[in-house]
C-alpha cells in the first residue's frame, strides 16, 4: 500500500506583510490563495495575529472566497481569537504562542503549563467544527498533554531545526531532527496526527518531509520570498517536488 501523499499547507501571511508596508491593497493574500491550488498546495495557513501585523480580519473571508482549499487558521490562545475562530469556522484552527515583541514565532506553545487556559478553547473550537491543532515543541510531555487536551493534531515546531541547519547544515541539525522524528512517532502512538512547520526551505525540507509519520508541512515565509524571484507557482511546485522526492527516497 502506498503511503498517503504528505500535504503542503501554504502560509500566505507575508503576502500581507508586503501589502501592509504601504497600507494599501496590493499584493492581496486572496490572490495568492486563488493561485495556491493550481500551484500544488493542499491547504492554506493564515495567522491572524493579535497585533494584525500582516493578516487582517477582512482577509479571512476574502481568502475563503478566493479558494476552495481548506484553511488552517493560526491563532493565539486568547478569548478574542477563540471568538473569531468560532465565528469563522475554518477547516482547522492551530493554537500558537504569540508575543507582541517577537519578530516571528520563537517556539512551541507550552500546552503543559497552560493546560487550564487552553482546555476550554480546544473544546469550543472543536464544538465549532474546527480540526484543532496545537503548535508545540517536539517534546514528549507536550505531546502527552496535547492528547489529554483532545486535540487530534499537533504541529511540531521546526524553527530550532531550521536555525541549526542555517548555522551548520545537516550535521548541526541532526540531533534536533531526531528529536522531531521521535516526537512524530510518539504522536502517532498517542493517536495524534503530526504536522510540522516554521523556517522550512528548499534546502532543509527533505529531512523533515522524509519523516513518514508527518502528514502535513506548513511553509510560508521562504516560499513567499522565493515567489518574488520565480513566481508563486514555481516556488510552490519546487517545494512540492522536494517533498515528493523525500517520500520516494524513503520508500526505496
Ligand atoms: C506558528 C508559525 O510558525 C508560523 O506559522 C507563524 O505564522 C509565524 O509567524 P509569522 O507568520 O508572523 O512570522
Ligand atoms: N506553522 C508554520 C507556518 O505556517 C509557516 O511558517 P514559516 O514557513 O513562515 O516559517
Amino acid at each position: 500500500m502506498t503511503e498517503p501523499r504528505q500535504r503542503l499547507g501554504l502560509n500566505i501571511d507575508h503576502v500581507a506583510t508586503i501589502r501592509n508596508a504601504r497600507g494599501g491593497v496590493h499584493p492581496d493574500p486572496a490572490r495568492a490563495a486563488a493561485m495556491a491550488h493550481a500551484a500544488g498546495a493542499d491547504g492554506l495557513t493564515i495567522h491572524l495575529r493579535e497585533d494584525r501585523r500582516h493578516i487582517q480580519d477582512a482577509d479571512l473571508q476574502k481568502v475563503r472566497e478566493a479558494s476552495d482549499l481548506p484553511i488552517n487558521l493560526e491563532m493565539a490562545a486568547t478569548e478574542e481569537m477563540t471568538q473569531i475562530a468560532v465565528a469563522f469556522k475554518p477547516h482547522a484552527a492551530c493554537i500558537v504562542p504569540e508575543k507582541r515583541e517577537e519578530r516571528t514565532t520563537e517556539g512551541g506553545l507550552d500546552v503543559a503549563g497552560l493546560h487550564n487556559q487552553i482546555a476550554p478553547m480546544v473544546r469550543r473550537l472543536a464544538d465549532a467544527g474546527c480540526r484543532v491543532s496545537l503548535f508545540i515543541e517536539p517534546d514528549p510531555v507536550q505531546i502527552a498533554v496535547a492528547e489529554v487536551l483532545g486535540a487530534p493534531v499537533i504541529e511540531l515546531h521546526t524553527g530550532r531545526f531550521a536555525e541549526l541547519w542555517l548555522e551548520g547544515g545537516a550535521d548541526a541539525a541532526s540531533s534536533e531532527l531526531e528529536r522531531i522524528r521521535l516526537a512524530a512517532v510518539e504522536a502517532r502512538k498517542r493517536g495524534l496526527e503530526p504536522h510540522a512547520g516554521h523556517g522550512l526551505t528548499f534546502d532543509n525540507v527533505k529531512p523533515i518531509a522524509a519523516i513518514p509519520e508527518v502528514a502535513e508541512l506548513n511553509i510560508g515565509h521562504f516560499l513567499i520570498g522565493e515567489a518574488i524571484f520565480t513566481g508563486l507557482d514555481q516556488a510552490v511546485k519546487r517545494m512540492r517536488a522536494l517533498m515528493d522526492e523525500a517520500q520516494a527516497e524513503r520508500a526505496r
